[in-house]
């Protein structure tokens, strides 16, 4: 069978996304505004979207730094910390504020420092969020310096999610950015359950660790979970290939300025909101699944939301698109994106 030239999907949602506040949101909302019906939004503000006043504001900001005549759904998500009210958390659910709520093992990643100390501490919260259906988002890594940051998310996983899920056995999960196979068999085990999905970046499916050290060390990709060997990788492409209902698209585009990541002590994250979907393209045709895009892009993630899928259509051409070298913040700022200058083999030709 020929690979196809144009692919036609309903239109894709990024169950993972970093807008930021202020410049860099007008900055970087157009290009994820442009590809996507909807977007989970993450809470690491600073200071952080805890409390359901905090999310409605955040969603105005957004929502009035929309570009004119763009249909776009923010889908807001609690930060929780080691004070998060319950009550709060449920009436922001209740009212449609929240989709969902984030859990950052404190000083994990990027602004996760008023995150979760200890689980434990929230089971009052896990409690009541699997009474109402309300989904528990992770970034499931380790934060104790002396694991391997190699190994950070598979410890994760043995120590802290498989006894989470044994403890609240109806709480709903997803498992952020998973980037080895060590999730994707975790998540596969309890797929049967309905109560598990995963988010799978652009990037996981495109690079692994050897790339950060190709010829020298390349901040641009860095990021948290960080990624790791060849193994995974493919492992990663198998799941997100698989058209498998728990694995869906979660870019964890997370800009940082230039200046942020060309430094001493760099920040973590990769910028693919520029091309996200003509990046999944690469990676699905690679492995000869474009047949299973949809599935992944735009029908796995609102099954386990419950939410509709779009109805709406948008169209991906093969014609080499260029990805941009710089998108400015403000004056003396800007955002290197992930594949910054080179050429891809697909292009985003918008609505159908
Ligand atoms: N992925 C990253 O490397 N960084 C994210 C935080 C996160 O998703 O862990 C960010 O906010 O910059
Ligand atoms: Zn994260
Ligand atoms: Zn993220």
């Amino acid at each position: 069978m020929t690979a196809p030239d144009r692919l036609v999907l309903r239109r894709p949602d990024d169950w993972h996304v970093h807008l930021r506040d202020g410049a860099m949101l007008k900055a970087v909302l157009p290009f994820t505004a442009r590809q996507f019906g909807r977007a989970i939004v993450m809470p690491n503000l600073k200071p952080p979207v805890a409390a359901t006043a905090d999310a409605v504001a955040y969603r105005d900001r957004i929502l009035a730094a929309l570009p004119d005549g763009t249909s776009f759904t923010p889908l807001m998500t609690a930060y929780l910390t080691d004070g998060t009210d319950p009550a709060d958390l449920a009436r922001g659910f209740a009212e449609g504020v929240f989709t969902a709520a984030k859990l950052y093992p404190a000083n994990a990643t990027t602004n996760s420092a008023h995150g979760v100390t200890d689980i434990a501490r929230i089971a009052p919260v896990l409690e009541r969020m699997a009474e109402i259906g309300m989904p528990l988002l992770i970034h499931g890594e380790v934060t104790d310096g002396a694991v391997d940051i190699f190994d950070r998310e598979a410890v994760f996983i043995d120590t802290i999610l498989g006894p989470l899920l044994e403890r609240h056995p109806t709480l709903r999960v997803v498992f952020e950015h998973a980037t080895t196979a060590e999730a994707v068999a975790f998540v596969k085990t309890h797929a049967a359950s309905g109560r598990i999905g995963a988010t799978i970046t652009a990037h996981h499916l495109l690079i692994n660790r050897s790339h950060i050290f190709q010829g020298g060390i390349r901040p641009h990709l860095y990021c948290l979970p960080i990624a790791k060997r060849e193994k995974h990788r493919v492992a990663l492409v198998e799941a997100a290939t698989s058209g498998e209902g728990p694995f869906f698209l979660g870019t964890d585009t997370a800009p940082h300025t230039v200046a942020a990541k060309e430094t001493a002590c760099g920040c973590a994250g990769c910028f693919t909101a520029a091309n996200a979907l003509e990046l999944y393209a690469e990676a699905f045709e690679e492995a000869g699944a474009l047949d299973r895009l949809e599935a992944f892009a735009s029908l796995n993630g609102p099954r386990f939301y419950r939410l509709p899928v779009a109805e709406e259509r948008v169209v991906l051409e093969r014609r080499p698109s260029v990805t941009p070298d710089l998108v400015l913040v403000s004056e003396g700022d800007a955002v290197l994106p992930f594949r910054s200058g080179e050429t891809l083999r697909w292009s985003f030709a918008g609505p159908a």
